[in-house]
C-alpha cells in the first residue's frame, strides 16, 4: 500500500464514511479493510465524529472486569480498557490477596487544579509579583464569572500564587490560578480562566502573556492508596523480601524505576480510558510528579510492619472526571462509570489508585518470585496463535498447548497450527 498524497483539502468537510472512501482511495485500500472500519462497533459513527476530527472509523480495545477488589469497605468492579494480556488478571489476583486485611484504603487531596500564565518582558519582576498578589480578589472573581456552573458546585478560585524564573531572554513572571474543579477534570475550566485573567495581568504589571493554560503537574489533586498483604495470603516471607528489595531497586534506579512505574499505570491509565478520562493527562502528571524530588522515583513505597506483613502505598496526582471530555460522549464511558458505581470524581480517582497499587503489588510479586514471563506469557498465548494465523477453537487450543510446553513462540504456534490442521 502506497499514499500518493497526505494533501487532502476539506476532508474534514466530509461524513465519515466519505472521508473512508477517500482514504482508502489515496492509501490503497481493499474492500474488506474499507468494511472493517465501516463497522465502528458501539461506538456510532457519528457520535465518534462529535468526538475527534477527520473520522474514518473506531478502534476497539477490550473491556475487561477487576474483580475482588474492596475499596474502603466497599466491594468494587472495575471496568479496565487495555489491549495488553494479564493486566485485568493481574488486580483481580493482588486484590484477592489482601481481601483478608481488608482491601484498599484511600483517600484524596482535593480536586484543585492549577492554571499558568506566562508573562514576559517584565522590566521588575519581583514588583509585578506583588502587584498582581494585591489583585487577588479582582482575579478572584474573574475567574468565578467565567465558570458560574462550576462555581454553582462548590467549585472555582481557591489561591493565586505568583512565581519568577530566571529565563534565557529575561525573567518570566507565572502566575498560578488554583481553581476547585470538582467533578470535571478541569482543563477546560481553568484554561477559560486563565485568559480571562490574562489581559489584566498585562495591565497591572506591563509584561506580555503568553501561555495561558493548566499544568498537568496535578499536585494538589493527589489520590493515596494503601493496603496490607499478611504474609499467610502472599506466600511467605521470601515472597515479602522479594518484593521489598524490587521496591528498593525501583527507588534507587530510574532505569528500573520507569518500569515499576509503567506497571502502575498498566491499571491507572486502563480505567481512565474505560471511563472516557484523559490518559495523556494522567500520565503525564505521575511521572512528573515521580521525579519532583530530581530523580525519577518508584509512586508506590513497600515496607514491613511490625507483624512482618507487607505493607504498600501509592501516592499521584489523578485529575479525572465524571463530567467533561470524554466521560460522558462515549456510551461505553458512561456504562464503565455505572459498573463502578461512583457518583464523584473524587471517588473514582480513589478507586483507580487501589488499581494502581494492585497492579503494582502483582507485577512485583511475579517478578521477584517465578518471573513475569510464566504468567504473562501464559495468558499472551492466545495472542501469539492468533498471530500464528489460529481461529476460532483453534486459538484456544494452540495457547493451551503451547503453555503446557512451556514455550509461548510464534514459530511454535505455526508449528501447532499446521499438526492441528493435520
Ligand atoms: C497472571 C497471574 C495473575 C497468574 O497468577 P496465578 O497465581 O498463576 O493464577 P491463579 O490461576 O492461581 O489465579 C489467582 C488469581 O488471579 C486471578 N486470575 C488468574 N488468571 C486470571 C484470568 N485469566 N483472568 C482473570 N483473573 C485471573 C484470579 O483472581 C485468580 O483467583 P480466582 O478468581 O481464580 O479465585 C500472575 O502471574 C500475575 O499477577 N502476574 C503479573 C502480571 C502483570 O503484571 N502483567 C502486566 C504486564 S507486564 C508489564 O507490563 C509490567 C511490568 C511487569 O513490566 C511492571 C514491572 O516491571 O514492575
Ligand atoms: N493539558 C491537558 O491536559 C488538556 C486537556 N484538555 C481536555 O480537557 C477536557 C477536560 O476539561 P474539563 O474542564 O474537565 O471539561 P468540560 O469543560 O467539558 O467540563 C467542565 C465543565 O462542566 C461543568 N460542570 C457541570 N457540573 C459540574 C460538576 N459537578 N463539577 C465540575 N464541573 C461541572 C462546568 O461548567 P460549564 O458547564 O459552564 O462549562 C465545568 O467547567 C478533556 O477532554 C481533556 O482531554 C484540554 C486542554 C489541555
Amino acid at each position: 500500500m502506497t499514499t500518493t498524497t497526505s494533501r487532502i483539502p476539506g476532508l474534514h468537510r466530509l461524513t465519515p464514511l466519505e472521508r473512508l472512501h477517500k482514504v482508502a482511495e489515496i492509501a490503497g485500500l481493499g474492500p474488506e479493510a474499507v468494511a472493517h472500519l465501516a463497522n465502528t462497533g458501539n461506538l456510532d459513527a457519528a457520535t465518534a465524529d462529535a468526538m475527534i476530527e477527520n473520522v474514518i472509523g473506531t478502534l476497539n480495545v477490550p473491556l475487561g472486569i477487576a474483580t475482588n477488589l474492596i475499596v474502603d469497605g466497599q466491594e468494587v468492579l472495575v471496568p479496565m480498557a487495555t489491549e495488553e494480556s494479564s493486566v485485568v488478571a493481574a488486580v483481580c489476583n493482588a486484590a484477592r490477596q489482601c481481601r483478608n486485611t481488608g482491601g484498599f484504603t484511600t483517600a484524596m487531596s482535593g480536586s484543585l487544579m492549577i492554571a499558568q500564565v506566562q508573562l514576559v518582558g517584565v522590566s521588575n519582576p519581583e514588583f509585578a509579583r506583588l502587584r498582581i498578589l494585591e489583585h487577588r480578589a479582582e482575579i478572584e472573581a474573574l475567574c468565578d464569572e467565567t465558570d458560574p456552573v462550576l462555581r454553582a458546585h462548590g467549585g472555582g478560585f481557591r489561591d493565586l500564587e505568583v512565581r519568577v524564573l530566571a529565563g534565557r531572554s529575561g525573567p518570566m513572571v507565572i502566575v498560578h490560578l488554583v481553581v476547585d474543579t470538582r467533578d470535571a477534570m478541569g482543563a477546560n475550566a481553568v484554561n477559560s480562566m486563565a485568559e480571562a485573567v490574562a489581559p489584566c495581568l498585562a495591565e497591572w504589571t506591563g509584561g506580555r502573556p503568553y501561555l495561558r493554560i493548566l499544568s498537568n503537574l496535578a499536585d494538589r489533586r493527589l489520590a493515596r492508596a494503601r493496603a496490607t498483604w499478611a504474609l499467610a495470603d502472599i506466600g511467605g516471607a521470601e515472597v515479602r523480601d522479594g518484593i521489598l528489595a524490587a521496591f528498593e531497586f525501583a527507588d534507587l534506579d530510574p532505569y528500573r524505576a520507569a518500569t515499576h512505574n509503567k506497571g502502575i499505570m498498566n491499571g491507572v491509565s486502563a480505567v481512565v480510558l474505560a471511563t472516557g478520562n484523559d490518559t495523556r493527562a494522567v500520565e503525564a502528571g505521575a511521572h512528573a510528579y515521580a521525579a519532583r524530588s530530581g530523580q525519577y522515583r518508584s509512586l508506590t513505597q513497600w515496607e514491613m510492619d511490625a507483624d512482618g506483613n507487607l505493607t504498600g502505598t501509592l501516592e499521584m496526582p489523578l485529575a479525572v472526571g465524571l463530567i467533561g471530555g470524554a466521560t460522558r460522549s462515549h456510551p461505553t464511558a458512561r456504562i464503565a462509570l455505572d459498573i463502578l458505581g461512583v457518583s464523584s470524581a473524587d471517588r473514582l480517582a480513589r478507586t483507580i489508585a487501589a488499581v494502581g497499587l494492585a497492579q503494582n503489588f502483582a507485577a512485583l510479586k511475579a517478578l521477584a518470585t517465578t518471573g513475569i514471563q510464566k504468567g504473562h506469557m501464559a495468558l499472551h498465548a492466545k495472542n501469539i496463535a492468533v498471530m500464528a494465523g489460529a481461529v476460532g477453537e483453534e486459538i484456544d487450543q494452540v495457547a493451551r498447548e503451547m503453555v503446557a510446553q512451556g514455550r509461548v513462540r510464534v514459530d511454535i504456534a505455526e508449528r501447532l497450527l499446521k499438526s492441528l490442521r493435520g
